[in-house]
């Protein structure tokens, strides 16, 4: 008989074959929903398939028992084993299997080609000239040079203004002086920048006659393409080690007096003429594409990460059996309980949902690129600005969360290293600081709630986009059990009202006579309120068109379930914003909860097989607990045996500390 779920093999974990057999969906076809196309499913699965065939590519040992040291060496020989192996195991051009392929292989520590595939080539894209593209892209996309995104510094990393590595022009040698006036200035936290980037991106303050530009993007070569050992005049270093990445080189740099041609600032939308007259950019912060871009593939990125955390403790929650339901002379497994299903369902369909939200920015970003290269239009530039802000916000707070709750979903486990979900925690929180801080980014999100509500206020609400029209649509109590679109109208209300709240706030607090900033600060938090729910309405509005278009009737029956749990989980999260006006009812209110409780029931025969259908290979997974064949137990062991700590009975820092210790206390 043909299993619906493909992950069904003889010798698995019977509790998981179980669940497996009562999917009503047929895993492959879910994987073509949640890597937006059948080729790239199935891509994946043939990709990985072909890496287990080179043994060279796995692991030499668990990677949590690996110091700093050995993880760096482990990244970068498993790179070139990779790079030899790389035309025969994917198609070079396509993004999505070169992404799986690397996740699959280098896992998520970090490696010496992650910033130069994820910045410093994009950033060249989006901001070199043609002449520039000729001398350094095909370098760059041939791996001859490896390069970083060298922007934040040790005293600034939100405030781009305030940056202080300068990049001075010398008419009379066209050069610019790249030079770090402080040691807050030094460069900080660039990824791959400490040991194995020989070029950067280098974003400094240009200065001509004195007069500063602003944050402007050069290409610099920092280190000899022969020896690699520093130019003189360039200080560079890694940082130490850090919550997650610590396969990476994080790093520091410093200029002194470091002279570049002309020719490095890159100059597609800005230059500096010979005799140091500036060309303006068609946007002020046309400079910051790399960042557009990595804030629009963010949310993917992050539901994928949150997809395997949750694999591995959806997984375990079927295999591990404690407690009892009914029948006292049977234990059940913990995925039984309503408690386990609360704490993890409405993560599946978050991830889910984050998912199908990330592909549409991604589209909208690979727009404005085309948009801006061909013919200057840099008009999407604001409306994706805002939105990614607001997105990459919510998105990694909400995924640190369900990574979290997939931890204590694990029991003790879940805090083992075996789980490796600490790991992938480390990873994704990683998201709520880099690329802008959480916060910040919902305050730059505001800016653009407040300008449109002023809009409708002016009486100007034809001027809205599409986005933010919601904000001049009138009032009106809604059926929730009408279906999704009404449940889209009451999180409209609430988010409408957050936002035009904080908005009459901050107008007050003006009327007042606080001057625009210090009423601004005066309202942050009711601002970053209203951005977190005109967001979260975005997902919601993106998940719903995303399950419509799904033609595959058993599959798009599953993300119903999903989306209804999603629909609910959040309209209950919000509520009080309604509740405080009356505008819901204490009746909608047990209609949602009990909406919510039949979802759980809806989803649990399906569990496993949602989270099958990230189709994580155990290589990619690096979890004892997450294996698809679910056993569990005599891994653990087995895992355990393996730690350098148990290759002998008596540990030196016990004959050297501990028994003198306790020999002393006998006297
Ligand atoms: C391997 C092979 C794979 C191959 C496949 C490859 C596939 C690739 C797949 C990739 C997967 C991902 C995985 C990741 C991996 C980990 C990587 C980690 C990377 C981490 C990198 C970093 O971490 S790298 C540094 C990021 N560091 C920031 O992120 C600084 C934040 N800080 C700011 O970004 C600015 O500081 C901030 C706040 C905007 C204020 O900027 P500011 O002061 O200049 O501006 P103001 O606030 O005054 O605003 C004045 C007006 O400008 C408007 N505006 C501002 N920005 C605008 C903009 N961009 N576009 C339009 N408009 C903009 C604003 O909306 C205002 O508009 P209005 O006046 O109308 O309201
Ligand atoms: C894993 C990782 C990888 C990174 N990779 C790179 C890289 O490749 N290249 C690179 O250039 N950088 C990189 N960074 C740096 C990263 O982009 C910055 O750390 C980030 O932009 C935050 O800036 P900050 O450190 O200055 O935080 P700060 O701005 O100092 O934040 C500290 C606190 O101040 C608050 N705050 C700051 N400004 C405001 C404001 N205006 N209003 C309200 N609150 C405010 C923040 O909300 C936060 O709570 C990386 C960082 C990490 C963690």
């Amino acid at each position: 008989m043909a299993f619906l779920n493909k992950e069904i093999r003889d010798g698995d974990n019977q509790d998981l074959t179980e669940e497996r057999r009562t999917a009503t969906f047929d895993t492959d076809k879910m994987a073509e929903v949640i890597y937006g196309s059948e080729k790239l499913a199935r891509r994946r699965r043939e990709i990985s398939h072909a890496v287990s065939r080179i043994p060279e590519l796995a692991d030499s040992r668990p990677l949590p028992f690996l110091d700093r040291f050995e993880k760096v060496t482990e990244g970068t020989r498993k790179l070139s084993v990779l790079d030899r192996h790389l035309a025969e195991l994917i198609d070079v051009n396509d993004n999505g299997e070169a992404l799986h392929l690397y996740h699959e292989v280098m896992g998520m520590e970090g490696h010496p080609l992650a910033l130069h595939e994820v910045m410093f080539v994009p950033a060249l894209i989006g901001q070199a000239s043609d002449e520039q593209y000729e001398k350094w892209l095909g370098r760059a996309k041939r791996r001859e040079i490896i390069g970083c995104y060298a922007q934040t510094e040790l005293g600034h990393g939100s405030n781009l203004r305030k940056l202080e590595t300068t990049a001075t022009y010398t008419p009379s040698t066209q050069e610019f002086i790249l030079h770090t006036p402080t040691i807050t200035a030094l460069k900080w936290w660039p990824g791959a920048l400490g040991k194995s980037s020989n070029y950067a991106v280098v974003v400094a303050d240009l200065i001509i006659k004195d007069k500063s530009y602003g944050p402007h993007p050069f290409i610099v070569q920092l280190r000899d393409e022969k020896t690699h050992q520093p130019l003189p005049g360039i200080t560079v270093g890694d940082i130490g080690p850090k919550m997650a990445f610590n396969g990476g080189d994080n790093g520091y740099l410093g200029f002194d007096n470091f002279r570049i041609p002309r020719e490095n600032l890159l100059n597609r939308h800005s230059r500096v003429e010979a005799d140091g007259t500036y060309v303006r950019p068609p946007h002020a912060k046309i400079g910051h594409s790399a960042m557009i871009r990595v804030r629009s593939h963010m949310a993917t990125g992050q539901g994928w990460l949150l997809g395997h955390a949750l694999t591995i403790a959806i997984r375990y929650s079927a295999v591990r059996i404690q407690g009892f339901l009914e029948d006292k002379s049977h234990e059940v497994k913990v995925l039984d309980y309503q408690t386990q299903q609360h704490r993890l369902f409405p993560a599946i369909a978050r991830a889910y949902a984050f998912i199908f939200c990330g592909f549409e920015t991604i589209r909208l970003y690979d727009q404005l690129i085309l948009d801006m290269n061909s013919n200057g239009n840099t008009s999407g530039m604001a409306d994706l600005h805002a939105l990614t802000s607001g997105l990459k916000s919510v998105v990694t707070h909400f995924v640190g969360q369900g990574i979290e709750q997939a931890r204590m979903a694990c029991g003790g486990h879940g805090y083992s290293m075996a789980s490796y979900i600490s790991e992938i925690y480390g990873v994704a929180i990683g998201g709520c600081t880099y690329e802008g801080e959480n916060m910040v980014m919902l305050l730059q999100l505001a800016r653009y709630l407040v300008k449109s509500v002023e809009l409708v206020k002016s009486g100007k609400a034809n001027q809205l986009g599409p986005m933010v029209a919601y904000l001049a649509v009138a009032d009106h109590k809604v059926n929730l059990a009408t279906g999704p679109d009404s449940y889209v109208k009451m999180f409209q209300y609430i988010s409408k009202r957050q936002s035009w709240k904080a908005t009459e706030k901050f107008l007050k607090f003006m009327e007042n006579g606080d001057s625009r900033d210090v009423a601004w600060n005066k309202t942050a938090v009711e601002l970053t309120r209203a951005s977190r729910l005109h967001t979260r309405l975005y997902i919601m509005e993106t998940f719903i068109r995303r399950v419509e278009s799904v033609t595959d009737i058993p599959v798009k029956s599953a993300l119903t379930d999903l989306l209804n749990l999603h629909l609910n989980y959040e309209l209950l999260d919000v509520a009080s914003y309604a509740l405080e006006d009356g505008f819901m009812s204490s009746n909608q209110m047990d209609f949602i909860k009990n909406q919510l409780y039949s979802s759980l029931e809806k989803i649990r025969p399906n569990a496993v097989s949602l989270v099958d259908s990230f189709q994580f290979s155990d290589m990619q997974l690096r979890s004892v607990l997450g294996r698809r064949d679910g056993h569990v137990y005599q891994n653990l062991f087995d895992w355990a045996k393996s730690s350098p700590l148990n290759k002998t009975d008596v540990l030196p820092s016990v004959t050297q500390y501990l028994k003198p210790m306790m020999e002393k206390a006998k006297l």
